[in-house]
């Protein structure tokens, strides 16, 4: 249903600073975008406004320069670092001539491009279908004869009811599928917690580096690139650690800043894995000059997803590229580990990292050795399930002597719901 656009396409990038800070794009990051989408930017037109022009977005002036700059590199596409609203995206591309995207389009473009599971693709079409039929009103025919430019096409007004009709009924069968997997996904989930491996989530801002600590952390060939979204579905796998048995590692897509309104939905999907996990490695490129605001943003989203109160353990990352900065383990006052410092790329620091989730997730753990009757067997089964074994044997008289280890609130569950002469059992702590 949608045209792709081919790699290499000349674009104009506009950028627009507002006085008022919250409207404020970077423009560095939009390039990012840019290049993450295979695009060429062979020109920056930019300016300054108090507030947004109802007709171009910016003045007259500027869009005329806009075009201009579009004439003479002879560009492709305009993309605009800002939301435009439908009116404005058309009366852009009239006096351009070509297609005008927004900063919305753009990044919904390379969500598609990124997609890899089932429910994510289904989640980024949503988001697409829904962006353009919002623009989906006659005054489209001006982009009736062109062919290529990025991003999604209009139709001309013969079609259009046509293409609203089919709009519709796309959505209401995307929307079942993904009841459908959403489903699927939660009961897949409430297997996992049920099973009790602790989950650690790895989370922060685009290019941070969290693919390829992620690589680093369990040898698995998970696409990292400079480019933003290298990831856009939680990727999942299982470690081994010391002491505390197997744990989940989740690969997370990268935040960034003004995520468009329409996009947190297929944004937040690929972020489920994050509520429920027990642990969050924040990663943060510390070699960034903006690493102050990166860190803030990640923190405001994660309390929106209400993902707040997980502990988390910073991963400062990329100190090969600071002086000075060797690979180590800040904790607090209490011994607890805040802050790892270390190199994913190098591969520096890594194993320091390891030991700090280990002693983050035996924080809240209990071991016990208990000395189970043979006629508790049910409990055998109960303990492997959860997978909390580390060893066990038998006595002489035929008890089951087995090593456990688990959070504290699963050893007080399981008193309260499956035993509760549990800690009669207990023979060491
Ligand atoms: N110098 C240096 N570069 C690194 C380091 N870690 C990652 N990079 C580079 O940073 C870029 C982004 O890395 P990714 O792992 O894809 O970043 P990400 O956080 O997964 O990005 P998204 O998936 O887009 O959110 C790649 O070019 C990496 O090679 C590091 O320790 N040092
Ligand atoms: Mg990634």
């Amino acid at each position: 249903m949608f045209d792709r656009y081919e790699a290499g396409e000349q674009a104009v990038l506009v950028h627009v600073e507002f006085a008022d800070e919250n409207t404020k794009e970077d423009l560095l990051e939009l390039q990012l975008l840019v290049s993450s989408a295979g695009v060429n930017a062979i020109d920056v037109v930019s300016g300054s406004r108090q507030a947004p022009h109802p007709r171009y977005f910016v003045g007259s002036g500027k869009a005329e320069e806009i075009a201009n700059a579009v004439r003479t590199q002879q560009a492709d596409i305009v993309i605009f670092n800002h939301s435009l609203s439908p009116s404005q995206e058309r009366n852009l591309e009239a006096l351009c001539k070509c297609r005008v995207l927004d900063r919305t389009g753009l990044i919904l473009d390379i969500f598609a491009q990124r997609a890899r599971t089932h429910e994510g693709k289904l989640q980024v079409e949503l988001a697409q279908l829904r962006h353009i039929s919002t623009r989906l009103i006659r005054g489209w025919t001006h982009l009736d004869k062109q062919k290529g430019g990025i991003g999604l096409r209009g139709p001309g007004e013969s079609q259009l009811e046509t293409d609203r009709r089919l709009l519709r009924a796309r959505i209401k069968s995307i929307l079942r599928r993904l009841e459908k997997v959403q489903k699927q996904r939660e009961q897949g989930r409430r297997a996992r917690i049920r099973a009790e491996i602790p989950t650690v989530s790895l989370v922060g801002y685009t290019n941070a580096g969290k693919s390829t600590l992620f690589n680093e952390m369990t040898n698995a060939a998970v696409y990292a690139a400079d480019q933003l979204f290298a990831t856009l579905d939680p990727t999942l796998r299982k470690i081994q650690l010391q002491d505390v048995g197997s744990a989940i590692l989740a690969d997370t897509v990268g935040f960034i800043r003004h995520l468009p309104h329409d996009l947190i939905a297929a944004f937040k999907a690929t972020l489920q894995e994050t509520q429920q996990a027990n642990l969050l490695l924040h990663v943060v490129d510390y070699s960034d000059d903006q690493f102050r605001e990166n860190i803030d943003q990640v923190n405001d989203v994660l309390q929106e997803i209400d993902a707040d109160e997980i502990q988390q353990l910073v991963v400062c990352n990329k100190i090969d590229r600071m002086e000075g900065v060797d690979a180590k383990i800040d904790r607090n006052e209490e011994g607890v580990p805040v802050r790892v410092w270390l190199s994913a790329q190098q591969g520096v620091g890594v194993d320091l990292l390891l030991q700090a989730i280990t002693e983050c997730l035996s924080e809240n753990m209990v071991r016990h050795c208990l000395s189970i009757p043979s006629s508790k067997s049910n409990l055998r089964g109960v303990f492997f399930e959860m997978n909390c074994i580390s060893s066990e044997s038998y006595s002489e008289e035929g008890n089951w002597l087995v090593d456990v280890c688990m959070e504290e609130s699963d050893w007080l569950r399981l008193i309260k719901r499956v035993d509760e002469n549990l800690e009669s059992y207990v023979i060491k702590h």
